[in-house]
């Protein structure tokens, strides 16, 4: 919660809490006689109608666990979206710090469909009861995978899903999450999923590095600062670049900076047509990443990536999908169901054949990308110390500018 909502709001929404008063000192949790909440996550997805949603509405009023107050601004927004679309309420006043916070989590959900924030909500409460069953030592297939706090990582029907999950701050990537992401994939790798997949919780995909992450200075001044986020950058593509099975990508909605450049190690991008796709790194004083500067003009030609890379052009998922840079666009309503319909039925085929076939296609040029990947992070850490960046990123985190 700490890191996802401010810290005045934080404090007082815990306020939120006396009017969720948790049952479990009047009677026993009953989660599990409710069988839509024992779907599996993309099972919901795939089905959540009218009365899914509000037998997960009518799940939470029995709920005895409290689930958190981070937790419950989720399930408000996403409550209020799915029932009355975007947030148009007017903003409260600052001192109002109760209301501001749920205003906030539900206008952080921009424009998601009634439909979408329905899918979610189910999803949402799904994954509350399988935590809840875990922790009654029930067993659980498709449990979500403990130990991260800013990813959903779930695993079922031999996808392992790994979910951004800072929807109020567009799924930025913090360091922690950095990290975070990296442990998902080398648990992934050898897990028993035949595919992995990379989405985003809310109304963006991902809006690339969180420019926080600079703010945070070591000892050793901006110049150690500088080296450590190119060796964690190094790091973090190189997962992507060894990543042993099909690696999906799930592009829920708009897409910044590295969340794009990394969509050319992955072997599938499927994207909502509210998706765009934007790598603003003049704008920021920075330079490509992910490998973007080999691939993209693979992928693209090199007017086209020029275009992207170096001008910072935003693609529509259409124009992405023309580009060969996104594989298949779908209507945002039907996304969530399409998308995973089809990645369920990719999950059925043989693991080791796609593996295989996998590491035949990217083998054959590994140790070109780890050199490219080391070059980018290199040129990156001269750039994190010069004033173009200084100047671009301290802009952002005073408000002056936005994309
Ligand atoms: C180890 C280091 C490795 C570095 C690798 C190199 C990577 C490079 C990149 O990824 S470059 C791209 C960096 N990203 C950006 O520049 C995006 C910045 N964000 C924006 O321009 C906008 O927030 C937006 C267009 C994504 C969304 O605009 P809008 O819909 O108007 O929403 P808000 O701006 O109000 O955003 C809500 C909330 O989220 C916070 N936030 C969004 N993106 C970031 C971000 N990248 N870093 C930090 N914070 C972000 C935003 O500040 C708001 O927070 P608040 O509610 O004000 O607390």
């Amino acid at each position: 919660m700490a890191g996802h909502l401010p810290r005045g709001a934080m404090l007082v929404v815990a306020r939120l809490t006396r009017s969720w008063r948790p049952r479990y000192a009047r009677s026993p949790m009953q989660i599990s006689n409710f069988p839509v909440l024992q779907m599996h996550k993309s099972q919901t997805a795939m089905r959540a109608s009218q009365k899914d949603f509000e037998s997960a509405v009518n799940q939470m009023k029995l709920l005895t666990k409290d689930p958190g107050n981070e937790m419950k601004l989720k399930l408000y927004a996403l409550y209020k979206q799915a029932t009355e679309g975007p947030c148009n309420m007017p903003k409260p006043g600052m001192l109002d710090l109760i209301s501001k916070a749920k205003w906030d989590a539900w206008s952080a959900l921009g424009s998601l469909p009634k439909e979408t924030a329905k899918q979610n909500y189910v999803e949402l409460v799904s994954s509350l009861s399988s935590s809840a069953s875990s922790s009654q030592g029930k067993p659980d297939a498709d449990s979500k995978q403990p130990g991260y706090e800013t990813l959903v990582v779930t695993s079922e029907n031999g996808i392992t899903k790994i979910m951004l999950n800072r929807p109020t701050k567009k799924n930025a990537i913090t360091t922690q999450m950095y990290q975070e992401i990296m442990l998902a994939l080398e648990a992934a790798a050898k897990d028993d999923s035949a595919i992995t997949v990379l989405t985003g919780n809310g109304d963006y995909y991902c809006s690339g590095n969180d420019l926080n992450n600079f703010t945070d200075i070591p000892p050793g001044g901006v110049e150690e600062k500088a080296k450590n986020s190119a060796i964690l950058l190094r790091d973090f593509v190189g997962c992507f670049i060894d990543f042993p099975k099909p690696l999906i990508a799930v592009v829920n909605g708009p897409a910044v900076g590295i969340s794009v450049t990394l969509l050319g190690l992955f072997d599938i991008v499927y994207a909502s047509d509210r998706a765009t796709f934007h790598t603003p790194f003049s704008h920021l004083g920075q330079s490509p990443e992910g490998c973007s500067s080999y691939m993209f003009p693979k992928i693209m030609g090199s007017a086209k990536a020029a275009e992207m890379l170096i001008f910072g052009k935003k693609l529509t998922a259409r124009e992405a999908c023309a580009q060969g840079l996104v594989t298949e666009v779908f209507p945002d309503s039907t996304f969530q169901k399409e998308v995973w319909t089809r990645l369920k039925a990719y999950s059925k085929l043989p693991p080791n054949a796609m593996r295989i076939s996998k590491q035949l296609i990217r083998n054959v040029e590994k140790e070109k990308l780890h050199a490219i990947n080391s070059e980018e992070s290199s040129v990156l850490q001269g750039r994190w110390l010069s004033d173009e960046c200084t100047n671009a990123i301290m802009n952002f985190l005073s408000r002056k500018a936005k994309l």
